[in-house]
């Protein structure tokens, strides 16, 4: 596997195709000799999720339902950012209507991102706060580059991370860490978040992070896909549940909460110190 995969990156042998995607918001690769895929989220400058960037995700994670898809790598495009998040303007002053479509869309992608089946591996080659952890929470895998930011940072900013955010960090680093780090808003260095095991490898750079990512895939590819997969959403099942079976609830949370004047606020301070760094 690492021979094959070795003249693959070589390109001795070209077997890798670009998945159609409908917009240029994800690039997507498939190795057609392995199966792998991945994405590469690429939206500048910092990849922060607004609704169609994750439309152009779940698109592509649906799309992968019917393709013979062994496992994917979860990147970014953007020189030093996995992802800044959730697009703060889609929460600054939105219509109901248009907030709540944006929810229902991070809902639907984040429900499929953790419940694939296949190995999923973050190589996080950048800085990856609040929504931009999530992501990367969602996959079974993390890999960072040395030196950049990652967590649960929503208290920080007047916002409050969803349970199932929370849910995600708690089954990563245990109850009492995740407590800790979500009422601080925490953001961990590479460094820090590789010793709490928020990530589960350090890479040395980019290059060492790719090496890494397809180190696991192929681990991970040596074993019953099935037993597998099955193993995977027994772990999982329960906090997808406990979404699945509130979300009408959890947009109400999420609509009540961004309409607060005081929240509106909070955004709008943020939203100005970003711009005038
Ligand atoms: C009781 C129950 C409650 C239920 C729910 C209630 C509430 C809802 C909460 C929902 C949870 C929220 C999750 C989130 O993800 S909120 C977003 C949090 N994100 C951040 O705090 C990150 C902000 N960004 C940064 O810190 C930095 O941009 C960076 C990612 C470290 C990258 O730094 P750098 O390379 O220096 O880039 P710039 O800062 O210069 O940014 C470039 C331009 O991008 C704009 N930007 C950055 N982040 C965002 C974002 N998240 N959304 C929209 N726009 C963003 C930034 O303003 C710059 O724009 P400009 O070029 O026009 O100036």
């Amino acid at each position: 596997m690492f021979v094959l995969r070795q003249c693959l990156t070589l390109g001795t042998k070209s077997s890798v195709r670009n998945f159609a995607a409908a917009t240029n918001l994800v690039n997507v690769k498939i190795n057609e000799d392995t199966g792998v895929v991945i994405m590469e989220l690429n939206k500048p400058p910092v990849n922060s999720l607004n609704y169609e960037l994750l439309e152009a995700m779940h698109r592509t994670l649906v799309k992968l339902e019917n393709e013979r898809c062994s496992g994917m790598i979860l990147t970014s495009s953007s020189p030093n950012t996995f992802s800044a998040g959730l697009d703060l303007l889609e929460m600054y002053k939105p219509t109901v209507d248009k907030a709540r479509k944006f929810w229902g869309m991070l809902q639907n992608t984040w429900i499929k991102l953790y419940s694939a089946p296949y190995p999923t591996v973050a190589a996080i080659n950048g800085h990856s706060p609040a929504g931009g952890c999530l992501l990367a929470m969602s996959c079974e895998y993390r890999i960072m580059v040395p030196k950049k930011k990652i967590g649960l940072n929503e208290t920080q900013l007047g916002i409050v991370a969803p349970q199932w955010f929370q849910d995600c960090m708690k089954n990563i680093i245990g109850s009492r860490q995740a407590e800790k780090a979500l009422i601080a808003g925490t953001l961990f260095s590479s460094e820090e978040a590789a010793k709490i095991g928020l990530i589960d490898e350090l890479a040395t750079d980019k290059e060492d992070l790719m090496k890494k990512a397809h180190d696991f895939m192929d681990e991970q590819l040596g074993l019953p896909p099935l037993a597998r997969s099955t193993v995977k959403i027994g772990f999982r099942k329960d906090t997808l549940n406990r979404l699945i079976n509130s979300r009408e609830v959890d947009t109400k949370y999420f609509i009540d909460f961004i309409f607060q004047p005081k929240v509106q606020e909070s955004l709008e301070m943020y939203l100005q110190a970003l711009k005038k760094k």
